[in-house]
């Protein structure tokens, strides 16, 4: 059985822990339970581990895979139910409450021939601003042959809790101009860039030739990002999931980040796992519900004539 390897790293102001297993290496930060980045030896990264990101007490991390809740992205683009969970004046801070804030880890263990980290959310229950509800919030990460992600929450109050989240994954890929999304043709998705109330259906593979801001609906269990010259397809299989942002920055919105490198969206794509706008998730008291994602990548075999 594999043995883990866990150190305790700094990475600027935030404590993170460097935990191997078997070939695998996983680096996540006590801030946001932030997966930084995940590898595995002898492999490209599959998580994209940002070179330009920025390791600041309160701010959130960008790249490897920042968690959402109790709401995805402009919290006024969200479903009236969402929006009438929250009790504030103050402006609503993109993507929710927990991404830049200290999670609690519980422990590490492991399974068999896997390793599960597992890390809860205190405020969640009843200390968020602005957000007064009790809802118990554990992220476990599970490693075996895949990088197992789960995030549940459970109505610990007495009222119903509706939510939107999104695991946000950012997977890094040899050059975003030359990969291919697959297994959403034919879903519908509204396209955020030009506007929020068209649907529109997707044709075929996504490809990328500019900013892409994209929230897919009803989508499949299995995506893939297929990338030709890393010859692999990174395979994300979900569950509790039938949303999607596909979502890449390119040059110029780049440019107006201070934690991305100028040609950093080239190397990343953010495919994530999520639960929004028609898919958000209404927990009676007493419910929970576990938004989990499964990454990995295979060889990609060339087509033979
Ligand atoms: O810059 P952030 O708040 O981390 O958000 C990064 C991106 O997240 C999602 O993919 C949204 O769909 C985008 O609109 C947003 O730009």
């Amino acid at each position: 059985m594999p043995t883990p390897n866990v150190e305790s790293i700094q990475l600027g102001e935030l404590n993170c822990w460097r935990i191997r297993h078997g070939a695998a290496e996983l680096v996540v930060a006590q801030q946001g339970a932030h997966i930084i980045s995940y590898q595995v030896d002898g492999d490209e990264p599959l998580i994209w581990s940002n070179p330009g990101a920025l390791f600041k007490t309160g701010k959130p991390i960008r790249g490897g895979m920042p968690i959402c809740w109790p709401w995805f992205g402009n919290f006024q683009r969200n479903p009236q139910s969402v929006q009438a969970m929250r009790q504030s004046d103050e402006a609503a801070k993109a993507h929710g409450e927990v991404r830049a804030i200290d999670w609690e880890l519980m422990g590490m263990g492991e399974d068999g021939d896997a390793l599960i980290v597992e890390f809860i959310q205190p405020q969640a229950e009843g200390h968020l601003p602005g957000w007064p509800h009790t809802v118990g919030l554990k992220l476990q990460i599970r490693l075996d042959a895949a990088l197992n992600v789960s995030l549940v929450s459970f109505n610990a109050g007495t009222e119903d809790v509706t939510l939107s989240q999104a695991l946000h994954s950012y997977f890094a890929v040899s050059d975003v101009a030359q990969v291919s999304v697959e297994g959403l043709d034919g879903v519908q998705y509204l396209n955020t860039l030009e506007s929020w109330e068209t649907q529109n259906v997707q044709v075929g593979d996504i490809t990328f030739t500019g900013e892409t801001d994209r929230i897919y609906q009803d989508t499949p269990d299995l995506i893939s990002v297929v990338d030709p010259q890393w010859k692999r397809r990174i395979q994300i299989q979900t569950t509790g999931s039938h949303s999607a942002i596909v979502w890449n920055p390119w040059i110029d919105k780049t440019k107006t980040f201070d934690d991305m490198q100028p040609d950093g969206w080239r190397s990343m794509v953010c495919v994530e796992t999520a639960n929004v706008m028609t898919d958000v998730v209404t927990l009676k008291p007493g419910d929970m519900h576990a938004l989990s994602v499964s990454i990995w990548a295979e060889p990609l075999v060339e087509a033979t004539k």
